[in-house]
């Protein structure tokens, strides 16, 4: 496990020869030709270099500055140059609510699928999801869906998503990210957030990627409040980094397939939407390394609620209520005192989805069979939860140390809404036989 690292990659250029700007929310700007951008107002009567000005709203015109998302792109052909999408086969892609033959019957019980099968040859990003649950209902622009993939092949159609946002997790194999904006690459322990809308192709830098994906139906992510904590720390705005302006200009036929209240839909283009010479404002797509995250918890004793380690938050009308939190689980370390410092037992109003992306979680059992990296449990509303029963004999004994965890990175999907299975991850052949077993033998220990 690397440390937080000291590298200066927002100045210069990333191994793969990328560039980035830094900052959350900023309002960036950038040309990958001098003079694209028009100087003083977004709309000329013409745009520089014979391009088109177009708009990208990522939120209602009307919503407060705090909450208002929106970018300016010049590009080669207006969006608006194409011809009619038809429906296409969405494969293992779904779209909340999950109806007919999609849903499974919405289940309380403890669930834990090991990781996705090896994709079928020439399987790409995007014919690589598989859709495990959700919530919410995509074309009310409320809930989530969680999706994995798996991928042997790069994209050469690109694709967009009108549902939401798609925050991907690698767990195996980097990818480069070709966005309307620009290049961005994540390797495993990185995260990419690709804007509802925004058209993007992903190559893969490694032979296979497999990963996880939180599709956002709701309000765009943001960094979390920080209260009492401060004006640093957690996720800190400057680590995340958009790219760069760089185009593809390039005659088609181009595959463009746009994900629409839950179905896949396709045009052939005669030319590639990845023509954007440059771009400003403050709707862009990021990468963020989660080995940045700055994690904060007890010094004193107790294990603190994992709250305190949200990396974005999608609000709802709610103070406090996410739509859905992304939550990691980094190095980190554990003195408290007098204190059982693996997640206790708990019941949650809230649903919690857990991946792993490298190593082993503190509350569970590594190893075949338990929760391993590219797997995933679910731990629904109101679910009883916790410690395995190993890892409950082990902290209860264990000689309370200064304690450093940094064997693994795991991560939380939690929503406010409880998340209905698919059908296909409800009958799933990885789905885990005997996950309640973790908790069998719990022994009485109650001495009257
Ligand atoms: O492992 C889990 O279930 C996630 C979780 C972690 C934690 O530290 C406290 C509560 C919680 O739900
Ligand atoms: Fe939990």
């Amino acid at each position: 496990m690397s440390g937080t690292g000291s590298g200066n990659e927002q100045a210069g250029k990333t191994a793969e020869g990328l560039e980035y700007l830094s900052g959350f929310g900023n309002e960036h700007s950038s040309e990958a030709v001098p003079g694209a951008l028009p100087v003083g107002r977004n709309a000329p009567q013409r745009a520089p270099l014979g391009l088109y000005a177009e708009q990208l709203s990522g939120s209602a015109f009307t919503e407060p500055r705090s909450n208002n998302r929106r970018s300016w792109l010049y590009r080669i052909r207006p969006s608006a140059a194409h011809p009619p999408f038809t429906r296409i086969d969405n494969g293992a892609l779904r779209g909340a609510p999950f109806i007919g033959q999609d849903a499974a019957v919405a289940d309380p019980n403890r669930l834990r699928w090991d990781p996705m099968p090896a994709p079928a040859a020439g399987t790409d990003f995007l014919s690589g999801l598989w859709t495990l649950g959700g919530n919410g209902d995509a074309s009310q622009r409320a809930g989530m869906a969680i999706h994995l993939y798996a991928a042997d092949t790069s994209m050469t159609r690109v694709f967009s998503d009108a549902d939401g946002e798609l925050l991907i997790v690698p767990e195996q194999g980097g990818l480069l990210l070709h966005t309307e904006f620009g290049r961005l690459a994540a390797a495993p322990g990185q995260v990419v957030l690709i804007p509802r809308g925004v058209r993007f192709r992903v190559e893969l830098l490694d032979a296979t990627a497999r990963g996880y994906v939180c599709e956002n139906y709701g309000r765009p992510f943001v960094l979390p409040d920080l209260g009492p904590i401060g004006a640093n720390g957690l996720a800190n705005a400057r680590d995340f980094l958009a790219p760069v302006a760089a185009y593809e200009d390039v005659a088609g036929p181009v595959e463009v397939v746009n994900k629409f209240c839950g179905n896949l839909w396709s045009a052939t283009y005669d030319h590639s939407p990845l023509d954007v010479v440059a771009w400003h404002g403050n709707l862009v797509p990021y990468v963020y390394d989660l080995h940045r995250f700055n994690v904060i918890g007890s010094i004193s004793y107790d294990h603190p609620d994992p709250s305190i380690f949200t990396v974005l938050t999608s609000p709802s009308d709610t103070p406090g209520l996410a739509g859905v939190d992304f939550v990691v689980f980094a190095p980190r370390w554990l003195v408290g005192e007098d204190t059982f410092r693996p997640p206790y037992f708990h019941r949650n109003v809230m649903s919690e989805y857990m991946g792993l992306i490298e190593g082993a979680y503190d509350a569970k059992t590594a190893g075949k069979g338990g929760f391993v990296p590219g797997g995933g449990s679910l731990h629904n509303m109101m679910s009883a939860h916790g410690p395995d029963r190993e890892t409950f004999d082990r902290a209860s004994a264990a000689e309370l140390v200064p304690q450093k965890i940094d064997d693994g990175l795991a991560f939380m999907f939690e929503t406010r809404w409880p998340i209905s299975l698919t059908r296909q991850a409800a009958e799933a052949d990885h789905l885990q036989a005997r996950y309640d077993d973790v908790w069998q033998g719990l022994e009485r220990h109650f001495r009257p």
